[in-house]
């Protein structure tokens, strides 16, 4: 939801946004105090919200001088797939709150900057049509609904169009304190439809890991668990035989006084050591910080706030702005540090 009647196709000048700040700025003119708000937020106190950013900004970086970095490669291979670089689109939901391309419009978006675009099950456009524009590969994060039939339907329609990677999210059992939301009435305005998720509330039991066991038995594409904090759910997790996980406390959206996840990063990676890939997502800004997270054990990284402000502030060209900023700063972070490649970012990058 936006002020000023913002339309479909509508031209904005993002000359003078040079990074991520900047974009969020834009969006919070754009946007309703209540769209701002469920985006922006963090769960009761927002302690966790503000340590995401304040544990990454905290690490410093060693720089190593005179290697070669004539030539960088930020290639990365994912379940199968070659990514020219380890940046996604974090799955949100709602994105015709956003912009009224919504879905449309960040698909078209990760297709101009050659970004994988994790889509939600709460997506207020169909998984069909997402499928149709988009250009770049997409996954599917899923929550499993109490309705389990419901749930193998739309885990086989994703396949069915492509997606390629199934991130089910498992901090979720309830939605967190949100206080901010609340105190901006949050809601889904009635011409707003969730296809895949009818009714606006999680309507689930708490997962467990059987229920992990059952989707794997059917599931054709690769399980990802999204939301590991913990590293011993992480060793079980490994023992389920899922493909990957996430490790993010989703956004500081959840559970409050949770760690920042770039700190809880290297024990989860310190105890799956490389048996399946471990990705991240949480207050990830800056090129530094793509850098910071794959030095502590990463294989990519995940960005959520950022691309809802990129879809509010100018749809599809946003969306690639986003993605292009943080790409071209980890470039230059990599240029930087004397890391030619992303094999070169390990720990003694860090100061
Ligand atoms: C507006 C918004 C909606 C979100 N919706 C979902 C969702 O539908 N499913 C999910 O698994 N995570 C959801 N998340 C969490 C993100 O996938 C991600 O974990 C988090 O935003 C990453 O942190 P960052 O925003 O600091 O980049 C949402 C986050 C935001 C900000
Ligand atoms: C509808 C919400 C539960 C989607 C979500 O995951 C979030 O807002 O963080």
């Amino acid at each position: 939801m936006y002020k000023d009647g913002l339309k479909s196709g509508d031209q904005v000048d993002l000359s003078g946004m040079l990074n991520l700040f900047d974009l969020e700025k834009m969006a919070e003119r754009k946007m309703t105090t209540m769209a701002y708000e469920y985006v922006a937020s963090g769960a009761a106190d927002e302690w966790t919200l503000r340590w995401n950013r304040e544990a990454l900004d905290a690490i410093k970086l060693k720089p190593t001088v005179l290697s070669d970095v004539s030539q960088l490669d930020t290639r990365v291979t994912l379940f199968g797939h070659e990514l020219p670089y380890p940046i996604l689109i974090a799955p949100t939901a709602y994105h015709k709150l956003m912009h009224p391309e919504g879905e449309l419009a960040t698909a078209r978006g990760a297709g101009a900057a050659s970004a994988v675009y994790v889509v939600s099950s709460f997506t207020t456009t169909p998984l069909s049509d997402i499928a149709e524009a988009a250009t770049q590969p997409l996954w599917f994060q899923l929550y499993v609904r109490d309705d389990r039939e419901f749930t193998k339907d739309i885990v086989q329609e994703a396949e069915a169009h492509g997606y390629r990677v199934l991130c089910v999210t498992v901090d979720t059992a309830v939605t967190g304190v949100r206080n901010r939301q609340q105190r901006a009435n949050f809601t889904l305005p009635d011409d707003m439809q969730t296809p895949h998720m009818p009714g606006s509330l999680l309507e689930q039991k708490p997962l467990t890991w059987k229920d992990i066991e059952w989707l794997q038995s059917f599931a054709k594409t690769p399980v990802l668990l999204k939301g590991i904090l913990n590293p011993d759910d992480a060793e079980k997790a490994v023992q389920a035989g899922v493909s990957g996980i996430i490790v993010s406390n989703h956004g500081g959206r959840n559970l409050d006084t949770v760690p920042a996840t770039i700190e809880a990063l290297p024990r989860i990676a310190e105890k799956i050591d490389r048996r399946i890939p471990v990705l991240m997502d949480g207050g990830i800004r800056r090129g530094t910080d793509v850098v910071k997270a794959i030095a502590l054990g990463a294989s990519a990284v995940l960005v959520g706030k950022p691309v809802c402000f990129g879809l509010a502030s100018a749809g599809a060209e946003g969306v690639a702005k986003v993605m292009e900023i943080l790409r071209n700063e980890l470039e230059l972070t990599m240029a930087l540090t004397g890391r030619a490649s992303l094999a070169h970012i390990d720990r003694s990058v860090i100061w």
